[in-house]
């Protein structure tokens, strides 16, 4: 395929999206619209000085800025639009299956029932799938900076909600958090018959991702581009063919990699890993998945070969069936035939 066809290719090919919060998409205009709904006084005097605070410096800088925007979610509505908005934005985008990480803690500490924030996301998931035809599931992510014992609780509370969730993750302050601190947890929830998935290796050394692999025994690794420093560990990952959710976007505004020209995606891929393309936090870090596609394909200069193996990889590491999974990469060599015939 002519390289001219391939930003086409990126942007129509069926592809999931395996890492992305849904409370970092939550775009500045609609944190305004929601804190007027909930009269929630907001410390910026507009949407534009709100998007001017975006300038993080590494991962603590954003998650500041991303906990306070999560405060004007209150009620059941909240979350459903908030989980609306970005569901017709990644059906645009040709995504046909998404896996979506929610922070119950980040709203049950201020007093949001569980409930509350479980019913919002499961109906959009269910309202979308009806709408647009995009399969949306969610997984529930513990906040590392907290306590085990705090997962714990947010695990029991969320026990009665058990069918409206896949999986569970691990996210927030890696620096410090080991996964080892939530060994027990991870082994309660596999107990359980939840899939397991945790960030490791963002800003954390190649030590956490192997924390995550054996400690808690995760199916995939959110990020991992730190294991480019342990040669052993990139082996291991590449035989296992371990699915990375790599976010390209976020890297460069969280300055993982100075410019998107330095991200070791390409090299990655080339070795072998089983790499994905996801958005993490899009309302935050300037795009959504396509954005994080055509923008990394633009500033590496990877090709179609490179943009069929990511969408391929992608499919084959969600959670659903061998059967769906199969169905979704009939949909991906039938639209790339369809661009090689045009072109
Ligand atoms: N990139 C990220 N790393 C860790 N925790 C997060 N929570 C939201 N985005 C995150
Ligand atoms: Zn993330």
């Amino acid at each position: 395929m002519a390289a001219a066809h391939v930003p086409a290719l990126l942007r129509t090919m069926p592809k999931a999206e395996l890492h992305m919060h849904i409370e970092g998409s939550l775009e500045p205009e609609l944190i305004f619209a929601l804190a007027q709904r909930n009269g929630v006084t907001l410390p910026y005097a507009s949407v534009e000085a709100l998007r001017a605070a975006y300038a993080f410096t590494d991962l603590q800088s954003f998650l500041d800025i991303y906990y306070a925007g999560a405060s004007v979610l209150l009620q059941e509505v909240d979350f459903y639009d908030m989980a609306m908005a970005y569901l017709a934005r990644a059906a645009a985008d040709h995504v046909v299956r998404t896996e979506i990480f929610f922070d119950p803690q980040t709203h049950t500490e201020r007093g949001v029932p569980m409930a509350t924030v479980i019913h919002g996301l499961s109906r959009a998931c269910k309202d979308a799938e009806a709408r647009w035809g995009i399969s949306a599931v969610l997984i529930l992510s513990f906040l590392r900076h907290l306590s085990e014992e705090a997962a714990f609780e947010t695990l029991e509370a969320a026990l009665p909600y058990r069918e409206h969730f896949v999986g569970i993750g691990l996210d927030s302050s890696e620096r410090g958090n080991p996964p080892e601190k939530f060994e027990r947890v991870f082994a309660r929830c596999k107990a359980l018959g939840l899939h397991l998935v945790a960030h490791a290796g963002e800003e954390g050394p190649p030590a956490y991702v192997w924390g995550a692999l054996n400690a808690l025994q995760v199916e995939r690794i959110d990020h991992g581009v730190q294991s480019e420093q342990d040669p052993e560990l990139m082996r291991h990952l590449a035989a296992t063919r371990m699915p990375l959710t790599v976010c390209p976007l976020s890297n460069q505004k969280l300055c993982v990699f100075p410019d998107l020209r330095d991200h070791n995606l390409p090299r990655l891929l080339a070795a072998g890993l089983n790499v994905t393309v996801n958005s993490d936090d899009p309302a935050y870090f300037g795009g959504y998945v396509n954005d994080n596609y055509l923008q990394l394909f633009a500033a590496t200069g990877m090709g179609a070969v490179q943009a069929y193996q990511l969408a391929r990889n992608s499919l084959e590491a969600t959670f659903a069936s061998p059967a769906q999974q199969a169905a979704w990469v009939q949909q991906l060599d039938d639209c790339v035939a369809q661009l090689a015939q045009a072109s």
